[in-house]
């Protein structure tokens, strides 16, 4: 009798699926549109695996997905997204960032575009849940897609952060995971959807006493 030995898939592996999962899911949901955004990780060796520029992201190939090494070496894979430099300076100046998301996002995109947002924190807290899982999230001011300003400004905020809002632009989330990323992500933008939801209506933000809690 012979048996058929399937080999189980490597770490690597596996990461590469759940960028192409993830991927598609924020496309099917709307989260992503066109060849917007793009995603990063860090790999068990140290290397990172990124979204080819250009690349929707509903329809990833992992085989393709592009492998940089943190001094910015282009490994191997499709030619990596152009905002690789920030994903960089995130993981080089935090080393809690495993992963980051960067989206196009509709609420966190307009919420981007606002005259007179807090440049401290884009999100005055009025729920738990931002709170518990990001914390204060910075505005960087707007500089063209790609432009290496944003990885520098990204390094100065990174040891202190885990999320912020590019000025017209949209958010760059960071993860202990691609998993969290992604939900913190989702997170701050149904934050920003109640924003806009609640428009001018009074709101009662929690006190600094309830956001110590929540801290704590
Ligand atoms: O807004 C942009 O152009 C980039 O920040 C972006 O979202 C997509 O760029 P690539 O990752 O190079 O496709
Ligand atoms: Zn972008």
């Amino acid at each position: 009798m012979t048996f058929s030995q399937k080999s189980a898939p490597s770490d690597e592996q596996l990461a590469r699926e759940e960028m192409v999962r993830l991927g598609a899911s924020f496309f099917a949901r709307g989260y992503a549109t066109g060849s917007a955004g793009n995603l990063s990780l860090l790999l068990p060796d140290g290397t990172l695996l990124a979204t080819p520029t250009g690349s929707c992201l509903g329809e990833l190939q992992a085989e393709r997905l592009s492998k940089v090494s943190l001094a910015g070496e282009w490994i191997s894979g499709d030619k990596p997204s152009k905002e690789i430099s920030f994903h960089r300076a995130l993981y080089l100046n935090n080393p809690q960032c495993k992963a980051v998301v960067h989206l196009h996002c509709t609420y966190l995109t307009a919420l981007s575009c606002l005259q007179g947002i807090d440049p401290q924190n884009v999100i005055k807290p009025f729920t738990p849940y931002v709170v518990m899982r990001v914390g204060e999230i910075p505005l960087v001011p707007y500089y063209r897609p790609g432009d290496e300003r944003l990885a520098r400004d990204l390094a100065a905020l990174a040891p202190r952060y885990r999320a912020f809002l590019l000025a017209n632009h949209g958010p760059v989330v960071t993860g202990s995971s691609l998993r969290a990323a992604a939900d913190n992500t989702e997170e701050m933008e149904d934050a920003a959807k109640l924003i806009f939801t609640l428009g001018d209506r009074p709101i009662r933000y929690l006190t600094d006493a309830e956001i110590a809690e929540l801290r704590s």
